[in-house]
């Protein structure tokens, strides 16, 4: 099951016109808030069916208003929610200029009335819960957490002095666990975000970490945590190769006839299985949005961690991304292979081995430098996201992977040390090469691999050449 949220911004349009009892169909819990109908009285808070109900015949045996749906979202100074159990104040007689006091008592009458009737006729109940969000332009996003039942409702005089009336809902049994709680806001530190982004190499919006299948909080504790980091670092001492001349191009490159980075790509601006690319960079005297520089406009979609139940965490999309779409740059600490430390219990590194990635695509290459591909062959440096990376570290491997990595080259133009970047798919081949790293036990390092067709014992049985059902891990990917 997973968790889909939604910014609040379905105004008063309602796909499903008819109110109903209980889940809405198509809509698992916790899922599309955007099904509009999910609760149609959104600043009520209680949403309910009116008397006219009545006179149909379905509904001959219920007394009206009948509560079908309740959002909790911090508007009443009595609510408690303890997540399977809530007590949520009755509506009316509060402050409407939103500092949520009661000004005046509630009556029992729409609302309060509706939940009440609901007790009697034990009808479920949909709950729907507010978050705060600095992602989303109002503030909040909404999770739609499944069915309850109202056990039993009082009067009381509430903070404020006034009667309230209060109502006890429990979550029913047997539907998928709540995961409310679980929702972690930021995969990056959040108090750095957003207005600052560029400075602190934040990325443009927050990424959230989910888990619901076990005990493992987020970031990872102990030596598995890092620090995030939009950006390439460069370990301490590592020379780097020189600019390299930029383009003369004025605003947007357009012509790639007269771009001179669009020249080393064969006169164009390829994106789509290109074996390297050719960007702007710093020389360039175009703009930082021109269009050949894909890879620096941070990221474009919504992803999102979340935990797996056998592979650790991994990364999905809330959003759909198009084929050949830019999904993000694998950043972490450029890196000596040879200088690499703790080589086997670093799960986060990423050999810079273009020669390889170049030979997966078709075209010519010769063209773009001279390769000399005896010396591409052992590959010099790699990308440590151990202690420091992205959301690229939790990309977990998969033999029919649905992203592919591209070589780019912007700054300087030195293959050994191209930026790495993954396209349109949230898993890719890690090219694990068989029997080629060995552990500090001396012995063949070995993973089994979980990325898709299981056999009986939960590896994967897709690629022929994994015979053995699993993988070994090269250093790095
Ligand atoms: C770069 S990390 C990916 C994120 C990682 N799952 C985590 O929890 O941080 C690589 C590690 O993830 C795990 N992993 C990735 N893909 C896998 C797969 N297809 N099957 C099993 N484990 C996998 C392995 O432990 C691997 O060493």
């Amino acid at each position: 099951m997973e968790i889909y949220l939604w910014p609040w911004n379905f105004g008063s349009s309602c796909s499903l016109p008819k109110k109903r009892i209980g889940h809405l169909p198509g809509i698992c819990c916790m899922a599309e808030m955007v099904a509009l109908g999910l609760h149609s009285h959104w600043l009520n808070g209680i949403d309910y069916m009116g008397v006219p109900y009545g006179k149909m015949a379905e509904y001959s045996e219920y007394s009206f208003p009948l509560a079908i749906c309740i959002v909790l979202s911090g508007m009443y100074e009595d609510d408690l929610d303890n997540s399977e159990d809530i007590i949520y104040t009755g509506q009316g007689g509060h402050d409407l200029l939103g500092n949520k006091r009661q000004i005046k008592d509630q009556k029992m009458e729409r609302g309060n009335l509706a939940l009440k009737n609901s007790m009697l006729h034990d009808v479920p109940v949909r709950v729907v819960r507010g978050h705060e969000s600095a992602s989303s332009y109002c503030g909040k996003v909404y999770t739609y957490d499944g069915l309850y039942k109202v056990h039993k409702y009082w009067a009381e005089k509430g903070v404020s002095g006034f009667t309230v009336f209060k109502y006890q809902l429990k979550r029913l049994k047997g539907q998928p666990a709540l995961t409310t709680n679980q929702v972690i806001w930021s995969v990056m530190p959040e108090s750095k975000y957003p207005r600052q982004s560029r400075k602190t190499g934040q990325e443009n919006f927050p990424i959230p970490a989910t888990n619901i299948v076990d005990d493992a909080c987020f970031p990872p504790p102990g030596k598995c945590s890092y620090r995030y980091s939009k950006s390439i670092q460069v370990a301490k001492g590592l020379k780097l190769p020189r600019n390299a001349h930029g383009c003369k191009c004025k605003g947007d490159c357009i012509n790639p006839r007269l771009c001179a980075c669009a020249r080393f790509n064969g006169l164009d601006f390829p994106y789509v299985r290109r074996n390297v690319v050719f960007e702007c960079g710093p020389s360039c005297s175009c703009q930082p949005g021109c269009a050949n520089r894909i890879s620096q406009q941070g990221l474009k979609y919504h992803l999102e961690v979340f935990r797996t139940l056998d592979k650790g965490w991994a990364v999905r999309s809330w959003d759909t991304i198009p084929s050949g779409a830019p999904v993000c740059e694998y950043t972490g600490i450029i890196r000596r292979t040879d200088d690499m430390e703790n080589v086997s219990e670093n799960n986060f590194i990423f050999e810079i081995d273009c020669l390889q990635t170049m030979k997966k695509r078709p075209g010519d290459v010769s063209f773009i430098m001279d390769v000399d591909e005896k010396k591409l062959e052992n590959p010099e440096f790699c990308i440590d996201a151990g202690s420091i990376g992205n959301v690229a570290r939790f990309i977990n491997h998969s033999c029919e992977p649905n992203l592919f990595v591209q070589c780019i080259l912007s700054w300087h133009h030195d293959i050994r040390l191209a930026k790495i970047m993954l396209f349109a798919e949230l898993t890719y081949d890690y090219g694990y090469a068989l029997d080629s790293v060995v552990g500090p036990d001396g012995r063949i390092k070995q993973m089994e691999c979980r990325c898709g067709p299981q056999s009986a014992e939960g590896a994967c049985t897709k690629a022929e050449d994994r015979r053995t059902h699993s993988i070994v891990e090269e250093q790095g990917f």
